[in-house]
């Protein structure tokens, strides 16, 4: 157990004046972050290790929803805007406001014009009927184009199809110790091919400010591992300014919700994409994680941390040399390359 959960252990409904010093112990203690998350009773985060006296450490915190920065704004209530599909079926169709540029990024990148019914083309990215309803649609899996989801903002209601990260996590998850990698995730539950598992939140920081801490840390690349550039929709003409230059970054290492701790692996059963809700808001799109196959229950959750980044071989430095710098990857598929950078 974690020395600040021992320590507070027998006094969780004490108030500051039977125990002082009661109120900041739960507020380092991870038990206490994970049990106040809203889905707790539901799709509760437990966290064991079977394999040696670890624990997680003591300057992390768990975070729920992300938290902006210094210097980091959500855009002004004047500028934000949803659908006005009064009927959920409606948000299917390439007329739902949310979805008009889904519409635009299909064209360009070839994935996503759909079925054409009774004239209107079906724009969504999600199975929005039966047994599949909510899961992505495997077309989409290995596409690179952002996800377009309704919001708060928007007329239709929150059982719309196409709020799936919106309605946020559904699946509980488990942080476990590993026996090679650290702390792993997995579920307890079978999760789907093409089902949302959960977001990567963590600090949203100014692209200066991201680069004075790759800078601080020892290594660049370790510091990296936490680090997602928020670059959907950098655009250097974008009408927006927000999305021009250097974008923002969402750093996990310290306050982060359990996606933090998901491993690497070459052959990996999750993928990221961009989610954004609000198109006001698309300079601090969600990472949304997705099953790219069915995985059962037990299975360690892993996404590829360099997917789709160029790893360019003959970059003039010696290999032999270099691979004395890099750090090997644990993951055992069978199309592993043998290290993580
Ligand atoms: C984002 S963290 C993942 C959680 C981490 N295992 C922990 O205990 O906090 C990334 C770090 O986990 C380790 N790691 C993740 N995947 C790995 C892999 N396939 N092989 C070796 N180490 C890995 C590396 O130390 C890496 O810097």
């Amino acid at each position: 157990m974690e020395n600040v959960t021992r320590r507070h252990f027998f006094y969780h409904g004490n108030t500051e004046e039977q125990t002082p010093g009661v109120t900041e112990e739960k507020s380092n203690c991870h038990w206490c972050q994970i049990r106040a998350f809203p889905t707790h009773q539901q799709y509760p985060i437990t966290i064991v290790n079977d394999e040696d006296d670890a624990t997680l450490p003591s300057n992390f915190r768990f975070l729920y929803h992300s938290v902006l920065g210094e210097g980091v704004e959500a855009a002004e209530h004047s500028f934000r805007s949803g659908c006005d599909c009064a009927d959920d079926e409606d948000c299917q169709y390439g007329h739902c406001l949310c979805l008009q540029e889904q519409e635009e990024a299909a064209e360009d990148g070839g994935a996503g014009l759909d079925d054409v019914e009774g004239g209107r083309k079906k724009v969504y990215r999600y199975h929005m009927h039966g047994h599949k309803a909510g899961l992505l649609r495997s077309k989409f899996l290995d596409s690179r184009q952002p996800i377009y989801e309704c919001h708060d903002g928007c007329a239709c209601s929150e059982a719309c199809p196409n709020r799936v990260v919106d309605r946020g996590r559904k699946v509980p998850l488990q942080i476990f110790r590993t026996q090679k990698t650290g702390w792993g995730v997995r579920s307890p539950v079978d999760i789907k091919k093409g089902q949302f598992v959960d977001k990567y939140v963590g600090e949203i920081i100014t692209p200066r400010e991201a680069q004075r801490r790759r800078d601080e840390a020892e290594v660049a690349a370790r510091k990296d591992v936490y680090m997602f550039a928020l670059d959907k929709f950098t655009d250097e003409a974008s009408p927006d300014t927000r999305l021009r230059g250097d974008p923002l970054e969402v750093d996990g290492e310290f306050m982060s919700g359990p996606t933090r701790f998901i491993n690497h692996s070459c052959g990996p059963n999750l993928r990221t994409f961009a989610r954004v809700g609000d198109h006001a808001d698309k300079h601090i799109h969600d990472i949304a994680m997705f099953a790219i196959r069915d995985i059962p229950r037990g299975e360690e959750l892993t996404f590829d941390y360099v997917s789709g980044v160029h790893q360019d071989e003959d970059d003039g430095v010696d290999q032999e040399e270099k691979k004395q710098h890099m750090t090997k990857c644990f993951c055992g598929s069978k199309n592993c390359r043998g290290y993580l950078w």
